[in-house]
C-alpha cells in the first residue's frame, strides 16, 4: 500500500533501465534520509520516445526536445511528482521553464560497448556488414573507420536491441556500457571501445535528477546524492552541446572529466558519413565557460557553411 504522505514521488520512464535507475535513486534517498523505501513512490510515465520505439527514424528526428522526458517534466511542474530521474544524455539542453537538473549521481563507465555475435571487433566485421544503430553519432563514428558498413535502424530498449542482435537483424551494434552494467548485462559486450575513436554522447553514463527550480525542500533532499565532479563534467558537456544544438543536427561526441583538480573537456562533431570530423578540447574551472569555449571552437573550425547544410 502506498503511504498517504510519501517522503517523495519519483517520476520515471518504464523501461527496465529507467526503472533500475529510479530504484537506485530511491535507495540512495532512503539511506540519506533514514526513511523507508516504501515512503518513496515511483510513478511510471510513457513518453513520446517510448511510444515511437517501434519506428525506424533516427532518435534525433522523432520529435525533438524532451522526447524522452516531456510527460515527466509536465508532471513535475504540475506538482504530481517531486523528482524526475533521467539518463542525462536523454535530457534536452533547453530545460522547460521552472525545472532544473539539481543533482547527478556518480558517473558510470562512459564508454560505448561493441556487441556482435560473429565479430570480435569493428575491424573484424565482413565487408558491407549490417551495423545496427539509430544514433547518428554511433553511425558516423563507425563509418569513419568502416565506410563500407551498412547502417540499419536499431531502436527499442536495451533488451530489445540485444534480442535483435541475436535474431540477426544486424551483425553488430553499440550500446552504452553504463546501461549494460546497470542491467547486469555487461557480459554481453564483445569489446569496450576506446573513447578516442568512439567519444560518447554528451552526458552519457550519468543519472540526472530534475526538480522544480523553486523547490528548496527537494533541492536539499537530493543534494547528498550529487557527485560534484560528475556534475561539473555533465554541465560542461551539456553546455558544449547547447552551443552546437542551436545551430545544427549533427553527430556530437563529448567527454569531460576532472583531473588533478582541473576540469578537462574534449568535443567532436562529425559528418553523417564520418569522413569529416572536427575536434576541440580545453581545460578550466568553470564548467559552463569551458563548455561554451569548446563548443564555439568546434563551430569556428567547422565554419558556418557546415551548419547551414542542416537547415534545408
Ligand atoms: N537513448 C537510450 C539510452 N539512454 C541512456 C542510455 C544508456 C545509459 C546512460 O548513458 O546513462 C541509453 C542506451 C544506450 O545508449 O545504450
Amino acid at each position: 500500500m502506498q503511504s498517504p504522505t510519501p517522503f517523495a514521488r519519483i517520476g520515471t520512464r518504464g523501461s527496465p533501465l529507467a526503472l533500475t535507475q529510479a530504484k537506485l535513486v530511491r535507495a540512495l534517498l532512503s539511506k540519506a534520509h533514514g526513511v523507508a523505501e516504501d515512503e518513496i513512490e515511483i510513478e511510471v510515465f510513457s513518453t513520446g520516445g517510448d511510444r515511437s520505439q517501434a519506428g525506424n527514424a533516427p532518435v534525433s528526428t522523432i520529435g525533438g526536445k524532451g522526447v524522452f522526458t516531456k510527460e515527466i517534466d509536465e508532471a513535475l511542474l504540475d506538482g504530481r511528482i517531486d523528482i524526475g530521474v533521467h539518463s542525462s544524455k536523454d535530457v534536452a539542453t533547453a530545460l522547460p521553464d521552472g525545472m532544473r537538473m539539481a543533482a547527478f549521481l556518480e558517473r558510470e563507465d562512459v564508454r560505448d560497448a561493441f556487441l556482435s555475435v560473429t565479430a570480435k571487433g569493428i575491424d573484424n566485421l565482413p565487408e558491407g556488414a549490417k551495423f545496427g544503430t539509430s544514433s547518428i553519432r554511433r553511425a558516423a563514428q563507425a563509418r569513419r573507420l568502416r565506410p563500407d558498413l551498412r547502417i540499419v535502424p536499431f531502436r527499442g530498449n536495451v533488451h530489445t536491441r540485444l534480442q535483435k542482435l541475436l535474431d540477426g537483424v544486424a551483425d553488430a551494434t553499440l550500446l552504452a556500457v553504463a546501461g549494460l552494467n546497470r542491467l547486469g548485462e555487461a557480459h554481453r559486450a564483445t569489446a569496450l571501445l576506446d573513447t578516442s575513436h568512439f567519444m560518447p554522447a554528451p552526458a552519457q553514463g550519468a543519472i540526472g535528477i530534475a526538480i522544480r527550480a523553486d523547490d528548496e525542500r527537494f533541492a536539499d533532499a537530493v543534494a547528498p546524492l550529487d557527485h560534484a565532479p560528475t556534475h561539473a563534467a555533465i554541465l560542461a558537456e551539456r553546455t558544449m552541446l547547447a552551443i552546437l544544438d542551436g545551430s545544427c543536427r549533427t553527430p556530437v561526441g563529448a567527454l569531460s572529466r576532472v583531473e588533478n583538480g582541473q576540469l578537462l573537456l574534449k568535443g567532436e562533431i562529425l559528418s553523417l558519413d564520418g569522413q569529416t570530423s572536427f575536434h576541440a578540447e580545453g581545460a578550466g574551472s568553470d564548467p559552463s565557460a569551458l563548455g561554451e569555449q569548446v563548443g564555439r571552437e568546434l563551430v569556428r573550425q567547422a565554419g558556418s557553411e557546415w551548419f547551414r547544410q542542416w537547415h534545408q
